[in-house]
Order: C-alpha cells, then structure tokens, then sequence
C-alpha cells in the first residue's frame, strides 16, 4: 500500500496536506493522531470511499479512486461508528455478510474468534455497546480480507474483551493479513503494532516501530533515588553508567531507586506539541 503526496480539503478545512506511506504486506501498521489530525480521511481515501484532490494512492495494486467490486471484496473495514443494528441475530448478520463474498469464513468460527459464540442467537440489537463492537469487527473479517482496515476498534471493550481482540489481531496478521489501526489507545499501539506514524494537522510528524518512535530508544532517561533523606532525579542518555556510579558511591544498595523511560505517550505528547494547524 503506497500513498505519496495524499492531499483533501473540505472547503476552507485542509484536513490532508500532503501526507507520504509506505504499508508492507502482512504488518500491522497503526495511526495515531489528534482529533480532527486526518486520520480518517486519510483511512477513507485508502478504502475507497471518499475521494481525494491530489497525490497517488495505490492499495493491493489499484487506485482506490476508481474501486472495483472484486478489489472491495478483498478489503475488510472495520468503521469508527457501529453498524446499525437490525432485528437480526447475530449469527443471521454474520452470516447474510459472509453471502458477499467470493471465499467467506466460517460465521460460527468467526463469532468465536471475537468472543460471541455464546450471543450467536441474540439479536444485535440487545447486545451492548461492546458486544455490538465485535459484531463490527466480525463482519469486518468475514471476507477473509487481505487487508483489513480497523477505526478505533476497541472503543468500548471491557480490559478482557480488548486483550482477547488484540490475540485476535496479532493472529490475523500472523496469518499475512495487513492491518491498518487507526486508535487513541497507545498501550494498543505498543502492544500489536510493527509500525506506526503520527499524524498531526495533516501531515505526518513521525514515523517508525513504536519502541524508537520519534527517537525514544535514545531520549533522557530519567533515574531518581534518595540521597541525605532528600529525593533526587537525573535526566541521563546513559542510564547503566549512572546507575553504577551510584551504587559505587552508596556502596551497594541505592535508596529509592527508580529508572523511568520515556513511555510512547510522553513521545507522543512531544511529538503533537506546537503542531500549528496554520
Ligand atoms: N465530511 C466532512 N466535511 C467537512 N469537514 C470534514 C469532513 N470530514 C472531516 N472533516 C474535517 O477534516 C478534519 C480531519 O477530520 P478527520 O475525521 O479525518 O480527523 P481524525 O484524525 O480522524 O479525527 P478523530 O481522531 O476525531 O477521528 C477535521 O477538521 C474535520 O472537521
């Protein structure tokens, strides 16, 4: 999936200004971003439903301005509001969606994978907000998709129930699936993806593994101990070092030790900070 100078405007609004992406085959790529940063322009634009001004876009080898049913048919969407909700229930929902495509999965192997195997008969509208989540995400993978776009998808799972959708994510794309995430949750972030960019009032600030984004692997670390009953904090680029001369200088034990890396979040909020939406 490739995107190289990815502009979209809505009157005055310039919501992308030129934004650059490389997606690889099998990774699971995630975006990250303010509201309103572009995000899901950006994701509409690759899906093939909204339509841009200028740049390239080709996904799976095609120009999504120009959507073919069998190109659609490979993509998996997993969309930021939920599906409306009919008096189906869920294993009729999954199942009339598994009729769309060439090569479907099995519906009831699909339920159990987003853990409503035992909603299977309920109808979706009696499931909460959660449970009507996965319906979202098991209709998003039903048709086997190569790719497989997912917006804010665990927005109102319960801690098990995300834990359970990220196994579910890591499997898809141990499979070769190529996941594109977009997410507010960092922790989300750290723990599946390959990959991951930034993008801030249109453009893409950062790019790269989350471990080493926006140079994180190499930023201050921070280590704080007590010393004469006082605490004390030092910001070091070299915190092993720092950590030995303490202990030769305490003579073994350091009091209060604490050793603090930059989380994704403080690179995050670093990076977003002073991005002028001029
Ligand atoms: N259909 C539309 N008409 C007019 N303006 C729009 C439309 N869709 C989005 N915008 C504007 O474009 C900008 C980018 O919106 P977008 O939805 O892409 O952001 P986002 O990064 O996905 O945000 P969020 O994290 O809140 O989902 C915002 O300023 C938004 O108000």
């Amino acid at each position: 999936m490739r995107v190289r100078g990815l502009t979209k405007r809505y009157g005055e609004v310039r919501a992308v200004r030129g934004i650059d992406l490389s997606i690889h085959p099998g990774e699971v790529y995630a975006i990250l971003g303010p509201n309103g940063a572009g995000k899901s322009t950006t994701v509409e634009i690759l899906e093939g439903y909204r339509r841009r001004d200028g740049g390239e876009v080709s996904v799976l080898g095609t120009d999504p301005g120009r959507p073919t049913r069998r190109w659609r048919s490979r993509l998996g969407i997993v969309l930021q509001t939920a599906s409306d909700a009919a008096e189906l229930t869920v294993r009729e929902t999954v199942r009339h969606f598994a009729a769309y495509y060439p090569d479907p999965r099995d519906p009831d192997e699909v339920l159990a994978q987003v853990g409503l195997a035992g909603k299977a008969g309920s109808r979706v509208r009696r499931l909460s907000g959660g449970q009507r989540r996965r319906v979202d995400v098991a209709l998003g993978i039903i048709g086997r998709p190569e790719i497989l776009f997912l917006d804010e998808p665990t927005t109102g799972f319960d801690p098990e129930a995300r834990r359970r959708f990220w196994a579910l994510v890591r499997s898809l794309a141990g499979d070769g699936t190529t996941i594109v995430l977009t997410t507010h949750y960092l922790d989300e972030v750290e723990a599946l993806a390959d990959r991951v960019s930034v993008i801030a009032a249109g453009r893409v600030v950062a790019e790269g593994p989350p471990g080493t984004l926006g140079g994180r692997a190499a930023a201050m670390t921070e280590i704080t101990w007590t010393e004469d009953g006082a605490p004390r904090t030092l910001a070091t680029g070299d915190p092993t070092r720092t950590v030995v001369e303490l202990a030769a200088r305490f003579g073994g034990e350091i009091p209060g030790l604490t050793v603090t890396r930059p989380t994704l979040e403080d690179v995050y909020l670093r990076l977003i900070k002073g991005v002028r939406d001029e």
